[in-house]
């Protein structure tokens, strides 16, 4: 079975920890370069896969540090080009017998980078070349090289970095001081262009339209003439995409199935079912599964433990419905029908963020939290997955989504957590306050949507905190609850701002929620941005 990395050139890109690891990922990929980041801890046996070449990302910690994370030397000898990018450069020195000490002049923004001519001529090493003599780059060290290791010269400076870009000798190793991830660095995209492109020699592959055809022939080598699929489908982009592929590639043998888990937006599945089936020709069978879930998730309140529940939850209904429709096939089949291949996998829309903020791709570090469809998985699943957008960025699904003609209001949908409501209730998760946060997430949506601001927002949605606060409604005291607001722009969702509205436009929303949704007699506006906050409260 074909994998990803046998069909396209691939840059491994090795996470230190860095906040900018994931956008060293979408440069390579804007220049339609794959690339994959896994863990700086990965053993090089372990990689099943030869990278056309390896970056090293940035870090939090000090090389010298006892904690600090360091890479398999074994990647040394791999015979492929090597880009140290800040920590990674260090690690590099390190690694290979030159010395990096804390210097006294921290750089924390804005950098000029002389490029260094090679010898007496006018040409510069291939990294910059064509690049000219000077560049802005972002700077983001509180270490740096006091010496360089035996065979590397200098191929660019800045003011207090006499070692700020280097290269080997004979060898293609690189290493550079400087952020090129970062668009403060305006030319970074270039630099990292040169290294993937002229030194590393990777083939511009990786385009959708590539990628469809590609995927659809993987889809039909791993399900075979006969295999079906059942495919959990929410009617977000992310698995509506991933449902209209599996559809494109085995037509009927797959069985979309939208699991009503109680936690839906207000009329989500009576409006899915009709947008999938209508717009799609997908056959989608809602399940309600709404009392199974609101009783499982009775009392909790942890968030990790919502996710946990929700997605077990999701692979019980799954793996019963696949029972079901196999019993059918059996019952069809005694009765002289032709005979049905198994349903032996479960198709997930799981996208690349939801994978790297639910494994610790940070090596040493924390997870972010566990996406409900990657950390909340049964452990004994009888279904095996089937995820084909698993390496894609939100964005890259949206082209996808285009490119196979689905309807743009679909396309362009706000993304909804899997776990739904149940993340979006701070606090046990009850019949009553559902309904109280379906309303007042509809009213929101709604205003959004008629001020002509939904596609311009990446998400907005309602959150009920487990506040209450006092208010005055026809001369009366109130003892009620609070919605807060939240509405984010981003490219991919690991970063995000939040979004400035016009005064008015919240003036309306709120003056709506507090007068139509009985039960909230105040509505707050959250103004946080990711990082430090996440775009979901829970
Ligand atoms: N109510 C649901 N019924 C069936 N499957 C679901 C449901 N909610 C989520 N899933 C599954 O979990 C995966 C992850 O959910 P997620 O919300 O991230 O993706 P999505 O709903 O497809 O798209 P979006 O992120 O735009 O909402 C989905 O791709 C889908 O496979
Ligand atoms: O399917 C999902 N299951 C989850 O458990 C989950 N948690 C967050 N999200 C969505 O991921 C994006 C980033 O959100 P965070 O900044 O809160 O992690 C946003 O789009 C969130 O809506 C989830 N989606
Ligand atoms: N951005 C980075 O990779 C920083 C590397 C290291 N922590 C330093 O301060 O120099
Ligand atoms: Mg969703």
């Amino acid at each position: 079975m074909a994998a990803i990395h046998d069909q396209f050139d691939t840059i491994l890109i090795l996470d230190f920890g860095s906040q900018y690891s994931h956008l060293i990922t979408r440069r390579c990929r804007e220049h339609n370069v794959y690339a994959e980041l896994l863990p700086c801890t990965t053993q090089i046996k372990d990689v099943k896969f030869k990278p056309k070449g390896i970056i090293l990302s940035g870090s939090p910690y000090s090389v010298y540090d006892k904690d600090s994370p360091h890479v398999d030397p074994a990647v040394f000898d791999l015979g492929v080009p090597i880009l140290g990018i800040c920590y990674g450069l260090q690690e590099m020195a390190w690694q290979l017998k030159g010395t990096v000490d804390k210097c006294d002049h921290r750089e924390y923004g804005f950098a000029h980078l002389k490029i260094t001519k090679i010898g007496s001529s006018s040409s510069v090493d291939a990294l910059f070349d064509g690049l000219g003599d000077e560049m802005q780059v972002w700077m983001s060290h509180g270490d740096q090289l006091s010496a360089p290791p035996p065979g590397f010269h200098v191929i660019g400076v800045t003011a207090t970095a006499p070692y700020a870009a280097l290269a080997h000798d004979s060898k293609p190793f690189y290493g550079i001081q400087f952020h090129p991830e970062v668009t403060h660095s305006p030319r970074g995209k270039e630099v990292i262009g040169k290294f993937i492109l002229d030194i590393c020699g990777c083939q511009q592959h990786w385009t959708m339209e590539e990628f469809i055809g590609k995927e659809i022939a993987r889809i039909r080598e791993i399900c075979g003439p006969t295999g079906r699929v059942v495919g959990a489908v929410s009617g977000g982009v992310d698995s509506t995409v991933a449902a209209k592929l599996m559809h494109e590639a085995i037509g009927d043998r797959f069985h979309a199935i939208m699991v009503d888990n109680g936690v839906l937006r207000l009329n989500e599945a009576k409006q899915v079912y009709e947008m999938l089936n209508k717009d799609l020709g997908v056959n989608l069978t809602v399940v309600d599964a709404s009392d199974l879930f609101l009783s499982r998730l009775d009392g909790v309140e942890d968030p990790e433990q919502k996710r946990k529940i929700i997605g077990n939850t999701f692979i019980n209904v799954f793996e019963a419905k696949a029972a079901e429709i196999e019993a059918q096939a059996e019952a069809e089949e005694a009765a002289g029908a032709a005979a049905k291949g198994r349903v032996e996998w479960l198709l997930q829309g799981t996208l690349y963020p939801d994978v790297i903020e639910s494994i610790s791709f940070k090596g040493p570090s924390a997870t972010i939290k566990t996406h409900h469809n990657v950390g909340g998985l049964l452990k004994d699943m009888k279904l095996k997955l089937i995820e084909p957008l698993r390496e894609l960025f939100k964005d890259e699904v949206r082209a996808l989504g285009r490119l196979l003609s689905i309807p743009a209001p679909l396309v362009q949908r706000h993304p909804f957590p899997g776990p739904g409501l149940a993340i979006r209730i701070l606090g046990q998760v009850t019949r009553e306050q559902v309904k109280i946060l379906q309303l007042a997430d509809s009213i929101y949506i709604e205003e959004i949507r008629k001020a002509g601001l939904y596609d311009q927002i990446s998400q907005a949605f309602a959150v009920l905190l487990p506040v209450r606060a006092v208010g005055v409604m026809g001369d009366a005291r109130t003892y009620e609850q609070v919605i807060a607001l939240r509405a984010v722009q981003t490219e991919d969702f690991m970063t995000a701002d939040w979004y400035v509205f016009p005064p008015e436009i919240l003036r309306r929303i709120s003056s709506r929620i507090t007068n139509e949704v009985p039960g909230i007699n105040r509505v707050t506006y959250d103004i946080s941005s990711k990082p430090p906050a996440t775009v979901e409260w829970l």
